[in-house]
């Protein structure tokens, strides 16, 4: 068999562990040869496609970003040329199947690829681990480390000048990455989609720490509204047309400080919670999900995508995988909003 890879949507630590997994396992147990496809969706209807030999993915486990690359490129938009195009491509290059990383949108693509006979298996990504049909996505272990190292960090200069420290993480639609990193730090407030507050409330939260003798700390997520606010998005739009956030860290620390009184400092983390080696934990989930992508592979369950569900890793279809955002639960926030103040 011979099977494209692609990478798609967003970049996130562990795409190369997810790759490295899959060619491994189908070179070594199934003789199989794999094509990579370069930068998402683009490179399947542009017809740019490189041979994935073993040697090519040596030592990938610990590598960051993707050697494939990605973008957010759609095969069904404008003249792209949607599955009939997927599949010349296919076809002139012998390809029997498609491996797709990625995250809501690149699976929703996978399934409507597959709707229209396209033999292809999915596989989820996302630091925001934001998919419902899966309990973990690789990435979100190495983010929320990440985010939690720089809580630390911030705290500490933040306490030195008894000031109040705002540190906006990434989060489009959902929390996880902020009540993780919220939690693990200590945070005197969290801030999430999920959960709109008031900036009464916000400021109530930072005054009662500050009156403990602590530095405030208040983690937000990009996607976070106030209660009577609207969204805050950047004056710019992603790959796919759609608003690009961040910036609600730099809008909240002003009307904190002077709400409050209390100098206030901003930090934004953006794409540095995407970047560099993924932790163990995400290698490991990266590496057994292209080796289940194998598998999935092997006995052509199309349409499906491979999933974390407890220790075990299992098949759902895409369908399933797509309908519904796993949002922070409410009681999740509550649990945490014990601590705050
Ligand atoms: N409903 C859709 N119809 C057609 N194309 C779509 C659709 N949804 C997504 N796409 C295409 O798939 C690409 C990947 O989706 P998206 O950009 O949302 O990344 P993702 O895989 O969800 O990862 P991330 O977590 O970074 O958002 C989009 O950029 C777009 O080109
Ligand atoms: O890299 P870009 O296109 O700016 O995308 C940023 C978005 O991607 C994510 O990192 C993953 O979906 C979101 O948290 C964030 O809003
Ligand atoms: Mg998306």
């Amino acid at each position: 068999m011979n099977i494209g890879i692609l990478t798609a949507g967003g970049d996130c630590p562990g795409l190369n562990a997810v790759i490295r997994g899959a060619v491994m396992k189908g070179d070594r147990i199934h003789g199989q040869t794999f094509l990579g496809i370069r930068d998402g969706w683009r490179g399947l209807v542009e017809d740019d496609v490189i041979p994935l030999p073993r040697h090519e993915v040596r030592g990938l486990s610990r590598q960051g970003g993707t050697i494939l690359g990605t973008s957010r490129v759609s095969p069904f938009r404008g003249d792209a040329g949607g599955a009939e195009r997927v599949k010349e491509v296919m076809a002139a290059h012998a390809m029997d199947a498609i491996i797709a990383i990625g995250g809501e949108g690149t699976l929703t693509v996978a399934r409507m690829l597959y709707d229209e006979g396209v033999p292809i298996v999915g596989v989820p990504k996302t630091i925001d681990n934001d998919l419902s049909a899966t309990d973990y996505t690789f990435g979100f272990d190495t983010a929320v480390s990440i985010a939690t190292e720089s809580v630390d960090r911030l705290r500490t200069t933040a306490e030195s000048h008894h000031r109040c420290m705002v540190v906006e993480v990434m989060g489009r639609h959902v929390g996880w990455i902020a009540l993780h990193a919220g939690l693990a730090g200590g945070a005197h407030a969290v801030l999430v989609p999920e959960v709109p507050v008031t900036l009464d409330q916000v400021c109530e939260w930072v005054e009662s720490a500050r009156d403990r003798g602590r530095a405030p700390l208040v983690v937000v997520a990009e996607g976070f509204t106030l209660e009577d606010g609207d969204i805050i998005a950047r004056d710019a739009v992603d790959g796919f047309g759609r608003p690009r956030l961040g910036g609600v860290g730099e809008a909240l620390g002003p009307l904190i400080e002077e709400r409050t009184g209390i100098e206030t400092r901003v930090a934004t983390l953006g794409h540095l919670q995407r970047g560099g080696v993924p932790t163990s934990y995400d290698r490991v989930l990266a590496t057994r999900f292209g080796a289940a992508a194998i598998d999935a592979v092997v006995e052509r369950k199309w349409g499906t995508m491979v999933s974390l569900r407890g220790i075990d890793i299992e098949t759902v279809d895409l369908r399933s995988a797509t309908t519904e955002l796993k949002v922070v639960p409410r009681h999740r926030w509550d649990e945490a909003a014990v601590l705050f103040g």
